[in-house]
C-alpha cells in the first residue's frame, strides 16, 4: 500500500520534531528521550500513557532514521541517566531492526498503530521500523516461526481457552478423583462428617463440579504463567508450613493443585490443544535456542510495553529477553515499562500481580530510570482531590491489616503513593482540568436502590438537556446492577419514576445486554446437554444453574437437587413433598424434557431461546446459532452430532453475536446514558460519570466461602493456593500455611477492589456522583429483597473531608 507523504524539508521536519517534544508533559518526555537500558514509567490515570508513547515512539522513530543532527534534536537532551555507560549506543543498532510495542488488547493495537502512523506521516517518514503486538499475538508469531523448536504447528493444534465449566477441566478433575481416592477421601470429609448418605452425594457434587474445577482453573493459569512446571509445584508443597491448629481440615492443596495440573497437561498433549499460556511458554521455548534468539534479538532493538502492570512474569520474562541485545546478556535489557499499579483490576482473576511492576519500578528508582508521569488533564481539581484522597485513606487505614510479609520488596500497600496533579497551565490539552459541574464531586445516601435509580434519573436528565454535546455514564460493580438501572429506566411509569429519560430525548445503552450475547452457545449447549442426558448430575446441576441465572426459577442449594436426579424429576408418592422452590425447578425441568420428545431436532434450538426468555438480539443470536448447526450437521443430524457440532462452537469461541463489537466510540455518544462495568469502563472517560450502590458489603467486599462449599473450612481452596504459589514467586519461603495464605488473599482483594473504586472514579471529567443507598439487596440476582446495607467505609471518610460534596446543586436552566 502507497502512502502519499507529505513533503517536508529538513528544517520543516526539525520543527515538527521540536514541537512534538515540547508537547509532551515531563514523563512522557522522559519515554522520547529514552536511548537505551530499562525505564518504568509510573503513571496515573489519564495522564496520557499512551497518547504519550504514540508521540514518544514517533519521535524515536524520526531520529533513528533521519539521524540525531538532521532530526534537530539532541537525543536525550534531559535525561538524567546515562544510557551510554549500561545499554548499547545508537550505532549499535542493526540497520533493520525494529522497534517493539506491546499492549493489552487488540484495540489497543490498532489505536496505537494509528496514531503512530499519524505522527510519522506528518513528519513526512515512512511508516515502518517498529511493530505492534499484544503479548498473546507476539507470542504467537515467534512460536509459529519457528514450530520445530515450538513443538507448536497450527495445522494440528486447536487453540482453547478452557473455563471452569469447561468439558477438559472436568475430565481432568474425574481423573484426578479416580487415581487419588484419598486425598478425595480426606476432603469429602472435610469438618463435622457423620457419614451420612444424602450429605456425602451433596459434598461429592459441590467438590466435583465446584472446588475441585476451580481449583484446576486457577492453579493451573496461574502455575503456567509463572513458569512452573507440575513438578515444581509439587516441589512447593513440600515447602508450606502447616498450621498449628487446623490438623485434619490442613489439606495439602498445593499436592493436590500439582496433580490437577499434571492431569490437565497430560490431556492436553493427548487430544492436540493448546492454550494461552502455552503459547508464552512456546515462544519462551524458541528463545531458549540461541540461534534463534539471537535472530529475534538482533530485529528488535528495544521494547515499549503498555498496561505493564497487568502482565503476568513469563509474558515479563519474554518481553526481557526479546529486549537484550544478542550476545550481550550481561547488559541490562532495552526495556520501556510504562504502567499505573494503581489501577491493576486483574489481580484476583488473573496472574497478573500489580507487584512485580512495583518491583520493576522501585528496581529502576535505584538507578533513576524511574519516572512519574503525575500529571492529569481529564478531571477537575474538585475529581482529582477525592481520588487522592481514597488513595491516601485506603492506604491509611488498610496498612496495618496486610498480614506479614516477609519480602521488604513486596507491596504491603493497596496503594502505590503516588498522587495526581492537574497539568500545568500552558498544556496543550484542550479543556484540560475542566471546570466542575457543581461542586465537582456529589454523594448522595439515598432510601433505597430505586429512589437511587430515581436520583440518577433526574440529574442526567437536567444535565444531557443543559450541555446536549456531553457525555454521562453509569459505572456498576456487575451487570445485575446495569440491568436493574436499565430496567427501571425504561419503565418509568411502572416504577415511578419521577423521569421518563427516553421522553427527554436520552437514550439509555447498557454495554451487559450486548454482552450477554455472547454466552448464547455456551447456554443453549448447556440446556442441550441436559436433555441429552437428564439424569447425568452434571448435566441437570449446569442446566439448574442456567435458569437460576437467568432468574427463571429461585436461587437454592442445586448440589441437593442433584443428588437424587430421578427422585427431583420425578419423585414418587412417597418421597418427601418438595418445597416450593424445588417444585418449581422441576416443572421447568420436565416441561423441557417433554418438548425434547415432541419437537424435531431443528426446532429445539429456537425453543430453548424462547424458554430461557431471551430478548430480541438474543432470540437473532439464538437464530443464527441454529442455522449454523442445521448448516454444519447436515446429513446427520442426531443429537450426538448436534452436540458436537455445538461443543466445537463453543469452546473454540468461534461465533460472534449478531450484534458485532461496537468501538469505543458507541459508548461515548453524546445524549446518552452508558451503562456499563468498572471493569469495561478502564481508559474511558464522560463528563458525568454516576457510581451508585457502593456498599461495605461489595467495595472492599470480603472473599466469600459459598455456603455450600463451607464443610471444607472457612477458606476456599482455589485462593488459598493462588496465594501460596504467588508467595513462592516473590521468595517467600517457608510458604504461608493455609490460613495465612488465605489472609493474604483477602488481602490482596481488599486492595483491589479500592483500586477499581479508584479507577472508575478517575473516569469522571466534570462531575463525580457517588451513592450509597441505606436499603439495598444482598444479592443483585434479588434486587427486590431490601436490607440495610453500610456504606463503602470510604463514603463517609469523603463526606467527612469535603462536606460541600453532600449540598444539592441550585438548578440549571
Ligand atoms: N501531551 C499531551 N498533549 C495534549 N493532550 C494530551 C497529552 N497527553 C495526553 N493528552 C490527552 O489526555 C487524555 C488522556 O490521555 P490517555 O488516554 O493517553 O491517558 P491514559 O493515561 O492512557 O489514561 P488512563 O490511565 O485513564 O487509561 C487524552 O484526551 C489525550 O489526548
Amino acid at each position: 500500500m502507497s502512502i502519499n507523504l507529505i513533503q517536508v524539508t529538513a528544517a520543516q521536519r526539525a520543527q515538527i520534531l521540536q514541537q512534538m517534544r515540547s508537547r509532551l508533559r515531563p514523563g512522557q518526555q522522559r519515554m522520547a528521550d529514552w536511548q537505551a537500558g530499562p525505564l518504568a514509567i509510573s503513571a496515573v490515570p489519564g495522564s496520557g500513557k499512551s497518547t504519550g508513547m504514540a508521540i514518544a515512539v514517533a519521535i524515536l522513530l524520526a531520529t533513528r532514521s533521519l539521524g540525531s543532527q538532521d532530526s534537530g534534536i539532541e537525543i536525550g537532551q534531559k535525561t538524567e541517566n546515562k544510557e551510554q555507560e549500561i545499554g548499547l549506543g545508537q550505532e549499535e543498532f542493526t540497520p533493520n531492526s525494529q522497534l517493539l510495542l506491546v499492549t493489552f488488547t487488540r484495540s489497543a493495537v490498532a489505536n496505537l498503530k494509528s496514531k503512530i502512523r499519524e505522527h510519522l506521516r506528518s513528519l513526512s517518514i515512512a511508516s515502518q521500523g517498529f511493530m505492534v503486538y499484544t503479548l498473546h499475538g507476539l507470542a504467537l508469531n515467534i512460536a509459529t516461526r519457528h514450530p520445530d523448536l515450538s513443538g507448536l504447528d497450527l495445522n494440528r493444534l486447536t487453540l482453547v481457552s478452557p473455563n471452569q465449566s469447561s468439558r477438559l477441566i472436568r475430565t481432568c478433575v474425574e481423573q484426578w478423583v479416580a487415581a487419588h481416592p484419598q486425598s478425595y477421601q480426606r476432603l469429602l470429609e472435610g469438618r463435622q462428617f457423620d457419614g451420612e448418605e444424602t450429605e456425602r452425594l451433596r459434598r461429592q457434587s459441590v467438590l466435583r463440579t465446584e472446588v475441585l474445577p476451580d481449583l484446576a482453573y486457577t492453579v493451573i493459569h496461574e502455575a503456567k504463567s509463572s513458569g512452573l512446571l507440575p513438578q515444581q509445584l509439587y516441589e512447593l508443597g513440600k515447602n508450606v508450613t502447616r498450621h498449628a491448629i487446623l490438623d485434619e481440615a490442613d489439606y495439602d492443596v498445593l499436592t493436590i493443585a500439582a496433580g490437577l495440573y499434571e492431569r490437565y497437561q497430560t490431556l492436553l498433549r493427548q487430544r492436540g490443544f493448546l492454550d494461552y499460556d502455552d503459547m508464552i511458554l512456546a515462544a519462551l521455548r524458541v528463545l531458549e535456542n540461541s540461534s534463534a534468539r539471537q535472530l529475534w534479538q538482533s530485529q528488535i532493538y528495544a521494547v515499549f510495553e503498555d498496561e505493564a502492570q497487568d502482565s503476568s512474569p513469563l509474558q515479563t520474562r519474554l518481553l526481557e529477553i526479546l529486549a537484550t541485545a544478542p550476545n550481550q546478556a550481561d547488559r541490562l535489557p532495552n526495556l520501556v515499562r510504562v504502567g499505573d499499579p494503581n489501577q491493576a483490576i486483574n489481580s484476583t482473576f488473573t496472574p497478573a500481580d500489580p507487584a512485580f511492576f512495583y518491583e520493576f519500578c522501585e528496581r529502576c528508582a535505584l538507578t533513576h530510570r524511574l519516572a512519574e508521569m503525575d500529571q492529569a488533564g481529564r478531571s477537575t481539581q474538585a475529581i482529582i482531590d477525592a481520588a487522592n484522597f481514597v488513595l491516601t485513606w485506603v492506604n491509611d487505614r488498610y496498612a496495618n491489616l496486610q498480614p506479614p510479609i516477609p519480602n521488604p520488596q513486596s507491596p504491603i500497600l493497596p496503594f502505590r503513593p503516588q498522587y495526581i496533579h492537574p497539568v500545568a497551565p500552558d498544556d496543550p490539552q484542550e479543556d484540560a482540568n475542566p471546570d466542575p459541574e457543581g461542586t465537582g464531586l456529589e454523594i448522595r445516601f439515598p432510601p433505597d436502590i430505586y429512589q437511587t435509580v430515581n436520583l440518577i434519573g433526574l440529574r442526567v436528565a437536567e444535565l444531557l438537556t443543559h450541555y446536549p454535546d456531553r457525555r454521562a455514564a453509569v459505572l456498576v460493580r456487575e451487570n445485575r446492577q446495569g440491568r436493574f438501572i436499565a430496567d427501571l429506566l425504561q419503565n418509568p411509569d411502572f416504577y415511578h419514576l419521577d423521569i421518563n429519560l427516553k421522553q427527554s430525548g436520552i437514550e439509555l445503552y447498557d454495554v451487559g445486554q450486548r454482552d450477554r450475547h455472547s454466552h448464547v452457545p455456551a447456554e443453549i449447549l448447556t440446556m442441550l446437554q441436559f436433555l441429552d442426558r437428564p439424569h447425568s448430575p452434571d448435566y441437570l446441576k449446569a442446566a439448574l444453574q442456567v435458569l437460576v441465572d437467568r432468574q427463571l426459577i429461585p436461587t437454592q442449594d442445586l448440589n441437593a437437587l442433584v443428588s437424587f436426579p430421578e427422585q427431583f424429576l420425578y419423585p414418587g408418592p412417597l418421597d418427601p413433598p418438595q418445597p416450593d422452590p424445588v417444585r418449581r425447578a422441576r416443572r421447568y425441568c420436565v416441561s423441557l424434557l417433554k418438548a425434547r420428545l415432541e419437537l424435531p431436532h431443528y426446532q429445539l434450538i429456537p425453543f430453548l431461546a424462547m424458554t430461557l426468555q431471551y430478548e430480541q438480539s438474543e432470540l437473532a443470536t439464538a437464530d443464527k446459532l441454529a442455522e449454523r448447526i442445521i448448516h454444519q450437521t447436515f446429513g446427520d443430524s442426531s443429537m450426538a452430532t448436534v452436540l458436537d457440532a455445538l461443543g466445537e462452537i463453543v469452546r473454540s469461541e468461534r461465533f460472534e453475536a449478531v450484534e458485532m463489537e461496537e468501538p469505543e466510540s458507541r459508548l461515548l455518544r453524546p445524549r446518552q446514558l452508558t451503562l456499563i462495568t468498572m471493569h469495561k469502563a478502564k481508559g474511558l472517560d464522560w463528563d458525568f460519570v454516576f457510581i451508585p450502590f457502593l456498599h461495605e458489603q461489595v467495595i472492599p467486599g470480603r472473599l466469600r466461602v459459598l455456603p455450600q462449599a463451607q464443610f471444607l473450612g472457612d477458606f476456599t481452596l482455589s485462593e488459598v493456593a493462588r496465594a501460596q504459589i504467588r508467595a513462592s514467586i516473590h521468595g517467600m519461603y517457608p510458604l504461608p500455611d493455609l490460613l495465612s495464605a488465605w489472609q493474604r488473599a483477602e488481602s490482596l482483594k481488599i486492595a483491589e477492589e479500592f483500586r477499581l473504586l479508584y479507577v472508575a472514579m478517575t473516569r469522571a471529567k466534570r462531575l463525580l456522583w457517588m451513592s450509597a443507598a441505606h436499603k439495598a439487596p444482598f444479592s443483585w440476582s434479588k434486587p427486590e429483597n431490601l436490607d440495610d446495607r453500610a456504606p463503602c467505609p470510604v463514603l463517609p471518610a469523603l463526606v467527612h473531608q469535603f462536606p460541600q460534596s453532600m449540598s444539592h446543586p441550585s438548578k440549571l436552566n
